[in-house]
């Protein structure tokens, strides 16, 4: 069994191995190990980096679709080669102090982020053009709130374009690696459901599907 098993590299290497790629650092909530998110969890308090008159979000709603994201776009943590990024309801995201402090990073993204102009952090991104698949979610970093129960990241989106942001091609295998180690399966895209969703609505738009 032991002869087999190594000859076609499964069997009792697989499952249960000890991680190997714990060395690649992928982001701070997940380099060790993803907390699972709570069912009965109902959203909390976003806060950026400032130390003096922070912006505050309030997200009342627990978030879906949770990822690692490897774009240049998303606001990622210091030393951070992903963002962690989910999305929630528009109706559920509210900025309750410090609003002035925001302004919109790129007027002509699909994804309008308000960042904080202190210290940078993106405090959620909106979807203003009402013919987006996506129109109607928000996008936020939930790592911005001291809360636990949040929705785990489940897979890892735009992961090559971290070489975008001059992490070297030769890294990849051992990125992909590490991702595929922590249960978060590597995109270059976003994830087949998400995928599907957009092209289902792009159908619809254009009248192929009814
Ligand atoms: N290679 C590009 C990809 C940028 C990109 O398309 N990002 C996605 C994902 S962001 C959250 O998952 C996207 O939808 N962007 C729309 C927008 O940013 O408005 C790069 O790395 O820059
Ligand atoms: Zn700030
Ligand atoms: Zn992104």
């Amino acid at each position: 069994m032991g002869f087999l098993s190594n000859l076609f590299g499964g069997g009792d290497s697989s499952a249960s191995a000890a991680p190997q790629y714990t060395h690649i650092k992928i982001h701070p909530s997940v380099d060790n190990g993803i907390p699972a998110g709570s069912a009965n969890f109902a959203g909390g308090t976003l806060k950026c980096k400032c130390s003096s008159n922070p912006v505050v979000v309030e997200v009342s709603a627990q978030t879906a679709h949770n990822h690692v994201c490897g774009c240049t776009k998303c606001w990622k943590p210091a030393g951070a080669v992903f963002s962690q990024i989910a999305v929630v309801g528009r109706d559920n995201v509210t900025v309750t102090e410090n609003a002035d402090k925001l302004a919109i990073v790129d007027e002509a993204a699909a994804i309008q982020r308000h960042a904080c102009k202190d210290c940078g952090v993106h405090m959620y991104g909106r979807i203003e053009n009402t013919g987006h698949p996506f129109h109607g979610l928000d996008f936020v970093h939930t790592e911005l709130s001291s809360a636990s129960g949040w929705s785990a990241p489940e897979f890892a989106a735009f992961v090559s374009s971290i070489i975008e942001s001059g992490v070297a091609p030769e890294r990849m295998g051992d990125i992909r690696a590490r991702l595929k180690e922590l249960g978060l399966e590597p995109y270059d895209c976003l994830s087949p459901p998400l995928m599907d969703a957009i092209a289902t609505h792009v159908a619809k738009t254009s009248g192929a599907l009814k």
